[in-house]
């Protein structure tokens, strides 16, 4: 039996498309959604995700502002352009490109976006709303996965997901985003012992640990649905999941591709965000 791919690239093309059309209406409105997107410092891979990001909004009609900030910029320059940003009306959504160069605390500028214009979910506030079911402005590459296994046509509810990692910006929500979807979750990390047999349990396969091809099909219930979150560039140069997509394709049900998977999907919620922030900004929600 060979997999079914869930293609992220398509779901993804099929969202932005919807949300073009969208933005087409609220310019009748006067409401131009805008993305405001820092980038500090030279990291190669950073620099092709903020011009997708600036590509994004320019295929999609949204006003976009990149800041590209040179690696010595200080701590307190960089939070002085937050506040900037915080207070201008034709941006609704700031991200704040990570990594960040060491010498500036993460932590200090995610807290010093708004909440209303963190269309990245990683403040804390918008956490917390996250951890007690309130609206919020969810993290891009959780909602992304679930906005995937929704539309590849999966009932989550009932299910048994099985996430493997536990970090803030992946594991912990998107099992939080499962359990909301009235899946049964359970989290699996470096320590679990067992990891294995537990993973066989799943019905829903979620993993995000950051080391290549390292679930392979001794992990895999037959049929279960398998959800690579990983990103590892290879010594060749290469891009490879978490998951070893060519042996677990043979047992697995439904599972995504790296490339071509969860990553497109990543950008494409983030313009989704930023159009709800507009809308909410507006009272149009
Ligand atoms: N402030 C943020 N920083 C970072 C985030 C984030 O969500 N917010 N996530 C990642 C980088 N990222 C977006 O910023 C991102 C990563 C990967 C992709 C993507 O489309 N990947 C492609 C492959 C691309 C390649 O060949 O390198 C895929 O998986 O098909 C989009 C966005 C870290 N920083």
């Amino acid at each position: 039996m060979t997999a079914t791919i869930i293609s992220g690239k398509q779901v993804s093309d099929e969202i932005r498309g919807s949300l073009a059309n969208e933005v087409k209406e609220l310019s009748n409105k006067g409401v131009v959604p805008g993305l405001a997107v820092v980038l500090v410092g030279e990291d190669a891979a950073s620099q092709v995700y903020v011009r997708n990001k600036e590509k994004a909004c320019h295929d999609l009609g949204y006003y976009s502002e990149v800041h590209r900030l040179s690696e010595t910029t200080s701590q307190e320059e960089l939070l002085t352009l937050v506040d900037k940003l915080n207070r201008q009306d034709n941006i609704n959504g700031i991200l704040v490109q990570l990594p960040l160069p060491g010498h500036i605390e993460e932590k200090a500028v995610i807290n010093a976006i708004s909440v209303e214009k963190d269309v990245d979910g990683f403040h804390p506030i918008n956490v917390g709303n996250l951890v007690i079911g309130d609206d919020s402005l969810l993290p891009c590459t959780p909602s992304g996965v679930i906005e995937l296994i929704k539309r590849a046509g999966i009932e989550m509810s009932g299910k048994h997901a099985i996430v493997i990692g536990r970090s803030n910006i992946v594991g912990k929500p998107v099992s939080l985003l499962l359990q909301r979807e009235n899946a049964t979750v359970t989290m699996c990390h470096s320590r679990t012992a067992n990891m294995a047999e537990i993973a066989r349990q799943g019905d829903i396969l979620v993993v995000a640990i950051g080391r290549a091809n390292f679930i392979d099909a001794s992990y895999v219930k037959p049929g279960a649905v398998v959800i690579d979150v990983g990103m590892n560039r290879l010594p060749n140069g290469k891009l490879a999941g978490d998951v070893d997509f060519e042996s677990v394709k043979e047992v697995s049900g439904p599972i995504t591709p790296v490339p071509g998977g969860v990553g497109p999907m990543t950008i494409t919620m983030l313009m989704q965000n930023t159009l709800i922030a507009a809308k909410r900004h507006h009272k149009l929600v």
